[in-house]
């Protein structure tokens, strides 16, 4: 059994009159990869900078350590979404200044400058690197500090699939070692790599379990190709349909039998394991909208 390493406590935030937070609890296992999903603008990002200890809680408790996580801001390091980088430095200007504002500090930059493959773009202006590079650049940054804790705010954004593997890599490689990771996504591909997935909608966590639970609890899923729309919207769930290149997938209603649906469309629906694409689609599709829907009713999770 992990120990606790962050223990939010009823925390709410806000912005003026705009609430942002609004009495959010969880806890964050030591030595565990946590997974924040959620779509735009519920407020990942802002529970990163309270758990970094860059804003205050207006009420509640965020412990980090044990502490608050001021005091404890030299055990981790903190990856921004719009990355941290100078621009108008080179890149190797940028690893001179960042390695000395952290006393975590190690060499471990130049092996990952070598993993990320940008070693021989250090002596150009960050300005001229592409997203994707300036990325590398401060992914190598963060990890060039050697702490227990990592935050990284979105860290796949503008990287290419590959790198994504790659950094996907360095992640596990650093879990192996004992450190913990909190990391906000927007990218199904990031739930592979999670312990524990949390899911945020409009403030709150709404769901919080290992993958493979959330992956279980999901209603049954069906795939389907060369049918339109209206031959089948009525046996799914909420009528969402989620297309991707020429196939789409979708949720079977509660009172829907697949066999039934099969007939109807000559079999042309097969039922389909969860993917964490699926979950991705039904916690920002399905169940945001359940909970606009009803404030009432409590939102359907185990419709099977
Ligand atoms: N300094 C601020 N003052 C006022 N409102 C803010 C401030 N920072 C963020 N917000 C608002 O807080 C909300 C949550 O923002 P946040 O960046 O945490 O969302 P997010 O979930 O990280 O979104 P995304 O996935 O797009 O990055 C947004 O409505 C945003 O406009």
């Amino acid at each position: 059994m992990s120990d606790t390493l962050i223990e939010v406590r009823d925390l709410h935030k806000s912005f003026g009159q705009h609430g942002i937070i609004d009495g959010m609890n969880f806890e964050v296992p030591e030595n565990e990869i946590t997974v924040l999903m959620g779509p735009n603008g519920v407020g990942k990002t802002i529970l990163l900078c309270c758990l970094a200890g860059g804003l205050h809680a207006d009420r509640g408790d965020v412990e980090v350590f044990g502490s608050d996580p001021w005091d404890v801001r030299h055990k981790m390091n903190f990856l921004l979404q719009e990355g941290s980088t100078l621009d108008n430095l080179s890149g190797r200007e940028n690893v001179d200044f960042f390695t000395n504002l952290h006393p975590g500090t190690t060499d471990k930059w130049r092996d990952l400058v070598e993993t990320f493959g940008i070693e021989d773009e250090l002596d150009k202006l960050v300005r001229n690197y592409s997203g994707g590079m300036t990325r590398k650049l401060a992914l190598s940054l963060t990890f060039g500090a050697d702490v227990p804790l990592y935050l990284l705010d979105e860290p796949t954004a503008a990287l290419d699939l590959s790198t994504i593997r790659t950094l996907h890599d360095v992640i596990l490689q650093e879990k192996e070692r004992g450190k913990t990771f909190v990391i906000t996504s927007h990218t199904p591909l990031d739930a592979q790599i999670a312990d524990r997935i949390l899911f945020m909608l409009d403030g709150s966590i709404v769901e919080a379990d290992v993958p493979e639970t959330l992956l279980d609890s999901l209603p049954p899923v069906v795939r389907f190709t060369e049918l339109g729309r209206r031959e089948v919207e009525d046996h799914l769930l909420e009528g969402h349909l989620f297309r991707r290149g020429g196939s789409a997938r979708a949720f079977l209603a509660p009172d829907s039998d697949i066999e039934q649906l099969r007939a109807e469309t000559d079999g042309r629906v097969e039922r389909d394991p969860p993917t964490y694409t699926d979950l991705f689609n039904y916690y920002t599709a399905i169940y945001a909208g359940e909970q606009h829907d009803s404030d009432t009713e409590p939102p359907i999770t185990n419709p099977r």
